[in-house]
């Protein structure tokens, strides 16, 4: 089913609505990855990634409002959307509902009037095992050795709170909440700069599996239940901007801010459809967090350098012949 994108600006008593409690992800499932090869989220090139790209990729409406920032799909007309699910872990053939597949990941590329593109990489743990690129190099060769993954989440709590917040996997790739992680500034038309950080939320709500039914489901139980949720109707997310108060750090990830931050909504995500060719079929395809347009811009979170430059890598890889 095919629809035209919509998107419509929400009241503005609507734009600043109480915080809402993130949900609880569950127990972590290690993975070997490696950033260069690509790394974090089970996307590498040949991999989880190919399939991921052809098979969970929509291309969606989004239909949004808010005044945070002078960014052109905050504030104009309706945009489209291109989004892609993920598993955790750069393991191919990894099943859904393997402990290792979560946190999952959710990344959205908007496709502006302009012909420019602005991306959100979000995934369902709402913080990280690494403050910093190093650090998160150290956890990614500790993660093959259960006796080195122990020490260092003896040392780091980043690492102790990633491995032991259960992370549950989701009935539907819709039921999960996503969370931005690292915080962007947020410039609205009169100057004024705010740091926040992306949730998107699903309309109905989160829902999960035990681990032994989501065992029990088929290995690609996630794909499947997209598919034929598409078919009956639209998926509905809700695009929420995390709120920094004045004082919080906004260079560390892997600490989430306090709940009682507020949360403005940014607009409403519906998905349509599984994205056909070409989109599917783009070896390209990439979703990258330092991929801003004007009203968004960079936080001083050591990162987004080291991912920018970790996605193209792994980018470029999986487009070789
Ligand atoms: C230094 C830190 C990080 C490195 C080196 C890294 C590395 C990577 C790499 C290489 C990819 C594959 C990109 C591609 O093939 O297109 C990837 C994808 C991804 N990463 Fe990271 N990552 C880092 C931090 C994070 C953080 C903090 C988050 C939290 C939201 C995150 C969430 C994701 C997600 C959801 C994807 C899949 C995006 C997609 O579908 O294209 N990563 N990461």
């Amino acid at each position: 089913m095919s629809r035209r994108p919509h998107y419509a600006p929400f009241r503005e008593a609507d734009s600043l609505p109480r915080p809402r409690q993130a949900a609880g992800p569950g127990q972590h499932a290690g993975g070997a990855a490696d950033p260069a090869g690509g790394g974090q989220g089970g996307r590498r090139a040949g991999g989880a990634g190919d399939r991921a790209a052809d098979r969970r990729c929509l291309r969606p409406a989004l239909r949004r409002a808010a005044h945070l920032s002078r960014a052109a799909h905050f504030t104009g007309a309706a945009t489209p959307v291109l989004a892609r699910f993920s598993n955790f872990a750069a393991i191919p053939g990894l099943p859904d509902g393997h402990p290792a597949a979560s946190p999952r990941g959710l990344a959205v590329k908007f496709l502006l009037p302009d012909g420019g593109e602005t991306d959100i990489v979000a995934h369902s743990f709402n913080g990280f095992p690494a403050a910093t690129p190093e650090a998160f190099l150290c956890f990614l060769r500790s993660l093959p050795d259960a006796a080195r993954l122990e020490a260092l989440a003896a040392a780091e709590p980043a690492v102790r709170r990633f491995l032991d917040t259960p992370k549950p996997p989701p009935a539907s790739y819709a039921s999960e909440n996503y969370f931005g992680v690292t915080a962007f500034v947020f410039v609205d038309a009169a100057g004024r700069r705010r740091h926040g950080r992306y949730r998107i939320l699903p309309q109905a709500g989160a829902a999960w599996l035990t681990p032994e039914a989501a065992a029990a489901r088929e290995p690609g139980y996630l794909a499947a239940e997209l598919r034929s949720r598409l078919a009956a109707g639209p998926v509905a997310l809700r695009l929420m901007l995390q709120l920094a108060a004045p004082g919080d750090q906004t260079a560390d990830g892997s600490h989430p801010w306090p709940e009682d931050r507020p949360l403005a909504e940014l607009g409403a995500l519906s998905l349509h459809r599984l994205a056909g060719a070409p989109d599917a079929a783009r070896p390209d395809l990439r979703f990258v967090p330092t991929s801003l347009v004007a009203g968004i811009e960079p936080s001083d979170d050591p990162m987004l350098l080291a991912r920018t430059l970790a996605y193209d890598v792994s980018a470029e890889r999986r487009a070789r012949p």
